[in-house]
């Protein structure tokens, strides 16, 4: 049997996806991301920084280089540096990293227009910082900066370039596609014919999305022969961002079964929100793998077909990621969304029944308003005119304040069951200091509320709902993940009522 080929992966949200226009790491989150994706994502490399940018980053750096040599994990991080003399090289050696992406110039415009230098020149300095490198102990791979127009415009450049660093102590080539302008094609006649020309030397390949094709373009530069990738999560990066690791993954594990890797899938999910929280860049509700609707069908015509022998399936399974199929709820809603959401909260109604709760739901469907899953019993006991809703809980009298330099505070009275509790707290809002009171009287009760992971607000447009503020609030308690929704003209008290659905819904 022939043997798969090993690719390389390696990380450069810390570096390239931190180029992101508005994105800033703080040294504790870059730590906490080099960890996890070293030990729990397990790319084989990770790129923390650029050297010279910043005092924070520099510590950012030391703190992760730390971790790393007690680990037994220096050699997977790596850091970008410039041919700059001397300068990379000190920051090198106070941050404590051992190996470096030196950045080179991969096509002759760069080099003439930029540095303004010629080649035999430019060799020269590349020389001079990879040896003075070496007797630092530190390691060298090299970027050829816009090689990909290098290849399109000086590719004799290129091949001298290439012909002088062989001779080279150094451990990779880096192929960037600095401004994504790469075809599918283009990336693997470049990489194939660098490969087969240059067989002892190691190739990455650095995709960019700008014509979104990063993820197409790894995959034939793969299929060329490269050896390693660059990835990002979330496709974190400058412009429009690198090709994105959970894509990447997915489409190498099921499209290219001649190569294997060693990212742990299962994990894809989990990093990609903890980058989303510390870059603050919301990751699209469509982003294939990771976003929140990937794996919902909305359709009543799929959802039938998924109970008839699994007509929709396909491989790319959301349990694979740790995630799970869920139904929309709205106009183009079947019987079958609907049962499905009911089967999840364990209500179960008649034929004729579920009929008239599917008709309700496309009529608020029409008026652009967004059901959850949660919003069902308060539906089926309006349409039904049953208590299907449990009432357990009554948010009773609230007052809440907010003033100018004085901490925003919340007075609150509830009632449990036949128990009534009030409570005072400040927060950092009016819904924080509602929230606070609120999880001191379940404390008292001895009862912890979900973690509240995502507050979304929308004005919704047209129909009835004009003047309306809907709120939607993502809750994780130790079992499940669920939405809850409030609409009301006002936003903090569309944020209570969501927040009481949730209470309800409680054991
Ligand atoms: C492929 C990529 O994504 S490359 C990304 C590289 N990383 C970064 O740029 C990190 C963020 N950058 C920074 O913090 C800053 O630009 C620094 C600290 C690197 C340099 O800052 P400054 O000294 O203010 O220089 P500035 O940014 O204005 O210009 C860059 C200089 O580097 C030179 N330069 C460009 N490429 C290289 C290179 N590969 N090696 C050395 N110098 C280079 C430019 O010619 C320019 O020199 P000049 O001032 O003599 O014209």
């Amino acid at each position: 049997m022939k043997t798969r080929r090993y690719i390389e992966m390696m990380d450069t949200t810390l570096r390239d996806g931190e180029q992101t226009s508005g994105v800033s790491f703080s040294a504790s989150e870059k730590l906490a991301l080099a960890q996890l994706l070293l030990t729990e994502v397990k790319v084989d490399r990770v790129e923390v920084a650029s050297a010279r940018v910043s005092a924070g980053e520099l510590d950012a750096v030391k703190q992760i280089t730390r971790w790393a040599a007690n680990a037994g994990l220096l050699d997977k991080v790596e850091v970008l540096t410039f041919v700059d003399g001397q300068a990379s090289l000190d920051w090198m050696k106070a941050s404590g990293a051992k190996v470096m992406n030196l950045l080179t110039k991969g096509s002759l415009n760069h080099l003439t227009h930029q540095l303004k230098k010629t080649p035999d020149c430019h060799f020269a300095d590349i020389q001079q910082v990879i040896a003075n490198a070496h007797q630092l102990g530190i390691q060298t791979n090299v970027y050829l900066e816009d090689w990909s127009n290098g290849m399109r415009n000086s590719p004799e450049y290129v091949l001298q370039y290439l012909d002088f660093i062989r001779t080279q102590p150094i451990r990779r080539v880096l192929l960037p596609d600095t401004l994504g302008v790469l075809t599918p094609a283009e990336s693997y006649t470049f990489v194939h014919q660098l490969v087969t020309r240059y067989p002892a030397l190691h190739f990455d390949f650095h995709a960019h999305n700008d014509y979104d094709l990063g993820v197409a373009n790894v995959m034939e530069a793969i299929r060329a022969g490269a050896h390693g990738i660059h990835l990002t999560v979330n496709g974190l990066g400058e412009r429009a961002g690198n090709a994105p690791m959970a894509s990447v993954i997915a489409v190498l594990r099921d499209f290219m079964p001649e190569v294997r890797m060693g990212v742990v899938e299962k994990s894809l999910y989990q990093v990609s929100k903890i980058v989303e929280t510390f870059s603050g860049l919301r990751i699209p509700d469509n982003k294939p793998v990771v976003g929140d609707n990937v794996f919902t069908q909305t359709a009543g015509i799929h959802a039938d077909g998924d109970k008839k022998n699994n007509l929709y399936f396909n491989a790319l399974l959301p349990e694979r990621f740790g995630r799970k199929r869920s139904y929309a709820l709205g106009k183009m809603s079947g019987k079958a969304n609907i049962e499905n959401n009911l089967r999840e909260l364990g209500i179960q109604l008649s034929e004729d029944d579920l009929k008239k709760v599917t008709q309700r739901v496309i009529e608020l469907g029409d008026l652009k308003e967004v059901v959850t899953r949660e919003d069902l019993p308060y539906v089926i006991s309006d349409v039904l005119h049953t208590s299907s809703v449990s009432s357990r809980v009554e948010v009773l009298n609230y007052v809440l304040t907010h003033s100018k330099d004085l901490k925003p505070s919340a007075t609150l009275r509830v009632r449990i069951d036949e128990e009534q509790f009030e409570e005072n707290a400040q927060g950092d809002g009016q819904y924080d200091a509602f929230m606070n009171a609120l999880k001191s009287i379940y404390s008292r009760k001895k009862m912890v509320l979900p973690m509240l992971t995502d507050y979304a607000v929308r004005i919704p447009t047209g129909g009835r709902t004009d003047a309306l503020c809907e709120t939607i609030i993502t809750w994780k308690s130790t079992t499940n993940e669920f939405k809850t929704r409030g609409l009301d003209s006002d936003q903090t008290v569309s944020a209570i009522k969501a927040t009481q659905k949730m209470l309800n819904t409680l054991d």
